[in-house]
């Protein structure tokens, strides 16, 4: 499991290290050594490598690392920019440091003085870092879109300066790195859009700072990774289709078969035993056809019966209800015996939610636990919250969500954000834009039921594995196809690899 921290959190972490003893121009060294040393592995052309200070800390990264250049032996030009009366103290340290050695120190203070990147052959921005708190403008928004315009390598330090540290925002402007050496640990502006375009490649670099303890659990990000998966109980040999658990998918809906299809094979190649689809009487035919392997509940619109879809639900371990299911008045109806009636582990997905975002009186804390898995617009209906203020702040929002609805969240989207209630948080890094296919999110949801089926006490451990499979199973398909063909039914043939 990786972890990510916010800007608070690394200043904690930064002060927390000094408190241990370690100065601040210790880790400083270790920081702008880390940049060099990533610039030297890629073999860059170093004849000309320019940076650019800002006042802080991060621009002391800057002058650190220019001048263990030029004890290297290589001739960089140092561009600085603000107000020196800002500069911090390791900055004046740094400077202070530098000035005994053969490199090039520019002050700017007009846009003509920005010429001298010209003849860069490395650039490497050292403007802002974590402390980045307002938007860039004047000879720093100017710096940062002359720079942009260069063709050369561009190494930001800690993070492309202009992005936002906690969101991925772009403050203004903000500089397009080809290699982001970040220290201690990520950040999540690095991998959330669209600060992960202006980061390209991500380097973590240990410095002697470690993640501190008694963080703020809302600070601290945790990230999936392959070996994670090893949370999810070994499968019994001895098991029977019993054993590995009933998933009833009240999906699909007279006009729509898709997704009840999509999502009970998504769960059967998770492992589960036995999938029913309680579905429109419509959909007998091509599901009987598509998921042999299901069994079938279907009902007709004109005579709709409670019991049956009480039975149904009785019968299963794990509920996922939502996709495709419609927003007619049948739907409404069998959401509403759902949410009466359950108390199996259960998620629920697309139409269910939109159904509860038309009809708020329907919203309450379950007693069952339970996972939703939106995508951003969807979210936005149900929370009554902007698009634009979500994708800006997803994190914080699904994660005081999940504290106050009782529910684990999945908020979908080029990188999804799951939370339980007064608890963790994950960012899921691992998809791509295959998944951006109609039909990509019902495989999903089945993903998530056939983890849930195997870790029911778990949602948390469901929900974040589950976008993680989901995330790798497209980065799978479109290297054997391409991002752009990939459909969500091929996404189905790599659950596989992870089940
Ligand atoms: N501490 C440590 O031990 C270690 C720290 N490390 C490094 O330090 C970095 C953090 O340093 P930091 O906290 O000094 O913040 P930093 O990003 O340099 O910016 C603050 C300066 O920018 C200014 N400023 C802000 N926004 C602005 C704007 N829009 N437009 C204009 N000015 C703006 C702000 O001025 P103010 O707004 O307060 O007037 C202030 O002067 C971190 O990312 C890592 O690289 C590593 O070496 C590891 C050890
Ligand atoms: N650009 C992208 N990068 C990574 N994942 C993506 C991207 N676009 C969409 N996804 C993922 O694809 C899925 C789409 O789900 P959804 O919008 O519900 O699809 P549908 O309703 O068509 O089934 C979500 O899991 C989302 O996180
Ligand atoms: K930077």
């Amino acid at each position: 499991m990786r972890v990510f921290l916010d800007a608070a959190a690394c200043k904690q972490a930064d002060e927390e290290a000094m408190q241990r003893g370690i100065p601040s121009p210790v880790l400083m060294e270790r920081a702008a050594y880390s940049v060099v040393e990533e610039i030297r592995k890629r073999e860059f052309d170093l004849s000309c490598p320019v940076v650019l200070c800002g006042t802080g800390n991060n621009g002391g990264d800057g002058a650190a690392a220019a001048r263990i250049l030029s004890e290297m032996g290589y001739r960089p030009r140092v561009l600085l920019f603000g107000d020196p009366e800002k500069y911090s103290d390791q900055m004046k340290l740094q400077l202070h440091i530098l000035s005994s050695c053969p490199a090039e120190v520019i002050r700017c203070s007009k846009e003509e003085d920005l010429k001298a990147c010209d003849s860069a052959t490395v650039l490497i921005d050292a403007l802002f870092g974590i402390g980045l708190h307002r938007d860039l403008t004047g000879l720093f928004a100017e710096a940062v879109r002359y720079v942009n315009h260069l063709d050369c390598p561009v190494i930001a330090v800690d993070i492309p300066s202009g992005v936002n540290t906690d969101t991925g925002v772009v403050c203004g402007a903000a500089i397009k790195a080809s290699l982001t050496v970040t220290f201690t640990c990520g950040k999540p502006g690095l991998f959330l859009f669209p600060g992960t375009v202006y980061a390209g490649e991500v380097v973590i670099r240990e410095i002697g700072i470690r993640i501190p303890e008694n963080l703020d659990r809302r600070r601290k990000l945790y990230n999936v990774e392959e070996s994670d998966l090893c949370v999810l109980p070994e499968r019994d040999e001895s098991g029977n289709k019993g054993t590995f658990r009933k998933v009833l998918c009240i999906t699909g809906s007279p006009d729509i078969c898709g997704a009840a299809f999509l999502s009970a094979k998504a769960a059967l190649r998770t492992g589960v035993g036995m999938v029913k689809i309680y579905t429109s009487e419509n959909n007998r035919i091509p599901l009987n056809t598509l998921v042999p392997e299901a069994l079938l509940s279907v009902y007709s619109e004109k005579q709709w019966e409670e019991d049956q879809l009480l039975r149904d639900m009785d019968w299963a371990d794990i509920i996922l209800v939502g996709c495709g299911l419609g927003t007619g008045k049948t739907a409404l109806k069998i959401l509403k015996t759902f949410l009466d009636h359950n108390h199996k582990p259960a998620v629920m997905d697309a139409d269910a939610l939109n159904l509860l975002a038309e009809h708020r009186e329907l919203m309450r804390q379950p007693d069952f636990p339970c996972i939703i898995t939106p995508h951003i617009g969807e979210l936005s209906r149900l929370l009554e919250v902007s698009v634009q203020d979500l994708k800006e702040n997803l994190i914080s929002i699904v994660s005081r969500s999940a504290d106050e609805s009782g529910v684990v969240f999945l908020a979908k989207d080029a990188r999804s954000v799951v939370a339980e209630p007064n608890g963790r948080v994950y960012l899921t890094t691992s998809g791509n834009s295959a998944l951006a296919t109609a039909g990509s999110g019902d495989v999903l949801a089945g993903i998530t039921a056939g983890l849930l089926a195997r870790v029911p006490e778990h949602p948390l451990a469901a929900a974040a594995l589950s976008a993680f499979i989901h995330g790798r199973c497209g980065t799978l398909a479109a290297e054997d196809r391409s991002e752009a063909s990939v459909n969500a039914a091929d996404l189905l043939d790599y659950i596989q690899r992870f089940s």
